[in-house]
């Protein structure tokens, strides 16, 4: 089922106490989507995410049209919005097993439409074989892990045969390696039952990793929607590039081609005036002796070793605030990297954005000679 957003605005309160939480908003969703809608708090991920599911109206006054498929459902109760919900806190009921739990949806249907109770009990027990939780059928909410409570809300919101399924942080108040585990569940459930899902996440890792498109979110606006190796490679905008992982900065002033910092110099093939040039951790390298095109001297000021690469952070008098510098195991054993060590750092490649706009280079190629 594909979703449709023409022109979903929002404001909250009224007179003097009334705020904008969304821009008229214009979405297309694809069926069989995942899309992540990421954004810092207060950007109106959840505020978008209730009306998709009919938990919120939009403003009244720009012509709002929600539509899923065909179906016009803007003005459609909740209830028939055929919509599969799950949150952050776990709503499931304390007094049920976790069988009662995914099957409550389907025992309180209208008589005509509801299964046969043996109907009921073959798909509940799918479900939960599917959320690998048939085991635990028999237990009651409180006796399961909150990673377990969390496949069983998505083991509910799915026994209704949702033709959208919509997740407001669903694995938010969960540890590291459980959201992980997760993240692999839904995607497979996704992909395996073919719904289109609509999940709020303010984690970048979590919606690059999980979506097919990302859409980014700031002040009530989508900043940019892309597949995640788009975003990533090609940030739309500096809010973007920022949000989406650490940044180093280089403000300089250039003059004939050489970006100058305090004591830093870099080669770039830019026109003269002052500059602001931002790299991403993995874009530099260290090196122990200066190049021709570039001469950033920094001090290591810690290492943290864990993990595929080697987190270096850096310092020196012409950076604003430390740099970040990812370095392969094999690089760090190389250079001996000690705290309190000096090297350069030399830029692989470099983004700016003047006006607004993207661009990208490659490592400088002009000599500082
Ligand atoms: N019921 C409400 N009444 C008044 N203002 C609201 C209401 N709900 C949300 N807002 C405001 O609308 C804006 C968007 O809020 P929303 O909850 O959608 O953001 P969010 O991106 O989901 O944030 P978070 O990640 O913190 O949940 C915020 O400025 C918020 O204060």
């Amino acid at each position: 089922m594909s979703i449709r957003l023409h022109n979903i605005g929002k404001h909250f309160g009224s007179g003097r106490q009334r705020t904008r939480a969304l821009e008229p908003i214009n979405l297309d969703i694809q069926e069989g989507e995942l899309v992540g809608l990421l954004g810092p708090s207060g950007s109106g991920k959840t505020t978008l995410l209730r009306i998709i599911a009919g938990l919120e109206n939009p403003d009244r006054d720009g012509g709002a049209r929600i539509l899923f498929g065909d179906r016009d459902v803007t003005d459609v109760h909740v209830r028939d919005r055929r919509i599969g919900f799950v949150f952050q806190h776990y709503a499931l009921f304390r007094h049920m097993t976790v069988f009662d739990n995914v099957a409550f949806g389907l025992t309180v249907m209208p008589r005509r439409n509801r299964p046969t109770s043996g109907e009921i009990r073959a798909r509940v027990h799918r479900l939960l074989e599917m959320v690998q939780l048939e085991s635990l059928a028999g237990r009651y909410p409180a006796q399961l892990s909150g990673g377990q409570q969390q496949r069983v809300s998505l083991a509910r919101a799915l026994a209704l045969r949702p033709d959208v399924l919509l997740l407001d942080e669903p694995f938010g108040a969960l540890d590291a390696k459980v959201r992980q585990d997760l993240r692999r569940w839904l995607r497979h459930l996704h992909d395996e039952l073919g719904f289109t899902s609509l999940f709020v996440t303010h984690d970048q890792e979590e919606a690059l990793e999980l979506s097919d498109r990302v859409a980014v979110m700031s002040n009530g606006r989508i900043e940019q929607i892309d597949t995640p190796d788009d975003l990533y490679r090609a940030p739309g905008n500096r809010f973007v590039f920022e949000f989406l992982g650490d940044v180093n900065h280089l403000e300089g002033e250039v003059r004939g081609g050489i970006l100058t910092c305090g004591d830093a110099r870099l080669s770039v093939e830019l026109p003269d005036g002052p500059e602001e040039l931002l790299l991403r951790p993995h874009e530099v390298r260290l090196v122990e002796a200066p190049s021709p095109e570039a001469r950033l001297p920094a001090t290591v000021t810690a290492i943290s070793p864990v993990g595929a690469e080697v987190r270096v952070e850096l310092a020196a008098d012409w950076m604003a605030a430390p740099w970040l510098a990812t370095v392969r195991h094999a690089d760090y054993e190389r250079l001996d990297l000690r705290r309190g060590q000096r090297l350069y750092v030399e830029p692989r490649r470099w983004h700016r954005f003047p006006e607004g706009r993207e661009t990208r280079r490659d490592a400088p190629r002009a000599s500082l000679a």
